[in-house]
């Protein structure tokens, strides 16, 4: 039976009171972004065009589309995979499997959309469903996040997330009670990460194309972009799924309505943004301009990728002749801390790279808005808040090693500024 964590765990996100606040913003953010981005002003500090009522939001037929693809992912996660990977150790000192077939999940669905595009399926459609869609998507995080919660009463103490066990309803229900919850092998919390939400952001990219291709004769170079920049890096995160296990998502936070909703609610919908802007206020954008874009993609592609990969080899072999060289810190761990190559300019090379990324992200959408730019202002302020979080998880596991990293490798995130 689950019992309460210690009463020294220290509450995040404001605690009760900022879990209530999110619980209610984080719904209402996604749905003022929906309505906005077909508005004719777009003012993403304006408010939005009118207030949906329930005939516009609530259509069996989102639930049932919300449904179908959710059944259509979990069934793709059951087939064989071309790897399994263990997890990091847990408390009760065992691993746990993970299969790797993310990326062959992201195939067979384009190759079944495709089939079904051939067949008639009607993917510009889907643009107008936006709404419903997301209406469904959070009523269902909602019931899940409540499922989730009453699974984790009867877990073992020893199946708990190390924070998300106050003993407060809101707050735990919204960080996540237990570490990883599961009905025999099948993961919720590995499942939702990245296959649900992350695929089906492509597909509603990829939507917004179609309607745009339908509506003007051809998609804009601007929707080009966004979507090939987006399917790269979902395409990355797929093909390197196995990097997510060390994540702090997988090995310390619960699973509740913070990442349920994250992953299949705010990920496909709001991380659409530019394309659904692009959709309804079409950009015009030069070659010259286009492949400056593409430039600045790419070297934040470069630094996300290199730091990333650089530290997963590390991690997996310090003897692997492309990290042997670097310079190290031991810890008292065991472990050791890079602290030369991507890891020696910043304390999170990776999160640079992925902001340079959504800045590409934002610009084909032109200058003329602050709503495409969204993703950059929530991503910076997402990954300030989560370098802390690391960095303070970091300071307990490696003690003085930290502090000496700190203190060869000062700035953060962006060199010479934080
Ligand atoms: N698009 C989105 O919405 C989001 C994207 N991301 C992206 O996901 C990726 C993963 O991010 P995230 O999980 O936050 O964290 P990281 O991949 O940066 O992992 C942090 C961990 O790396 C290890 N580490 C830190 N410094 C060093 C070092 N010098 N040498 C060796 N190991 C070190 C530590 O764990 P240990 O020592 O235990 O290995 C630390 O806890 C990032 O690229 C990020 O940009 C993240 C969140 C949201
Ligand atoms: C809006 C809420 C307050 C927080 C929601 C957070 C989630 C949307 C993100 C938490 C960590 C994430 C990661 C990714 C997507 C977003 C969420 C789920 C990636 C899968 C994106 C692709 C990267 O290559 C890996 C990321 C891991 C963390």
């Amino acid at each position: 039976m689950a019992s309460l964590q210690g009463p020294r765990a220290p509450l995040e996100f404001g605690g009760p009171l900022g879990a209530a606040g999110l619980l209610l913003l984080l719904p209402a953010t996604m749905f003022h972004l929906l309505l906005v981005a077909r508005s004719g002003p777009a003012r993403l500090l304006g408010p939005p065009p009118y207030l949906p009522g329930l005939e516009v939001l609530w259509s069996p037929r989102a639930l049932l589309l919300l449904l179908t693809w959710l059944g259509l992912q979990a069934a793709l996660y059951l087939l064989p995979a071309r790897k399994v990977a263990e997890g990091q150790e847990l408390k009760d000192k065992s691993r746990l499997c993970y299969p790797i077939n993310g990326f062959q999940a992201l195939v067979l669905t384009a190759l079944l959309v495709g089939l079904g595009m051939s067949i008639g399926l009607p993917l510009g459609a889907l643009p107008e469903m936006l709404l419903p869609l997301a209406f469904a998507a959070t009523i269902t995080t909602f019931i899940f996040s409540f499922l989730l919660y009453m699974k984790a009463q009867v877990a073992p103490a020893s199946a708990l997330a190390p924070g998300g066990n106050s003993g407060n309803l809101i707050y735990d229900f919204f960080l996540g009670r237990e570490l990883n919850p599961r009905i025999c092998s099948f993961d919720f919390k590995y499942f939702c990460e990245l296959r649900p939400g992350l695929i089906g952001w492509v597909f509603i990219n990829l939507a917004l194309l179609v309607q745009e291709a339908e509506q003007r004769g051809s998609p804009s170079l601007a929707m080009w972009l966004v979507n090939g920049f987006q399917l790269l890096y979902v395409g990355d995160a797929l093909w390197h799924e196995e990097a997510i296990l060390t994540t702090m998502d997988i090995t310390h936070d619960g699973f509740g309505f913070m990442l349920a909703f994250g992953d299949l609610a705010w990920v496909p919908f709001t991380y659409s943004l530019q394309a659904q802007f692009l959709l309804y206020h079409p950009q015009p954008l030069g070659l010259p301009m286009a492949a400056v874009i593409c430039l600045i993609n790419a070297i934040g592609y470069y630094i996300f990728r290199g730091a990333n990969s650089q530290k997963n080899t590390f991690r997996k072999n310090p003897s692997d002749p492309s990290v042997s060289g670097l310079e190290t810190i031991p810890t008292a761990t065991g472990r050791q801390l890079l602290v030369s190559g991507w890891w020696g300019m910043v304390r999170h090379p990776n999160y640079l790279g992925d902001l340079i990324m959504a800045l590409a992200w934002s610009l084909p959408c032109g200058v003329s808005h602050l709503l495409p730019y969204f993703y950059v202002l929530y991503f910076t302020a997402l990954l300030v808040h989560r370098e802390a979080r690391d960095e303070r998880q970091c300071l307990q596991k490696y003690g003085r090693a930290w502090q000496e990293y700190c203190r060869r490798v000062p700035y953060r995130i962006l060199p010479y500024i934080y």
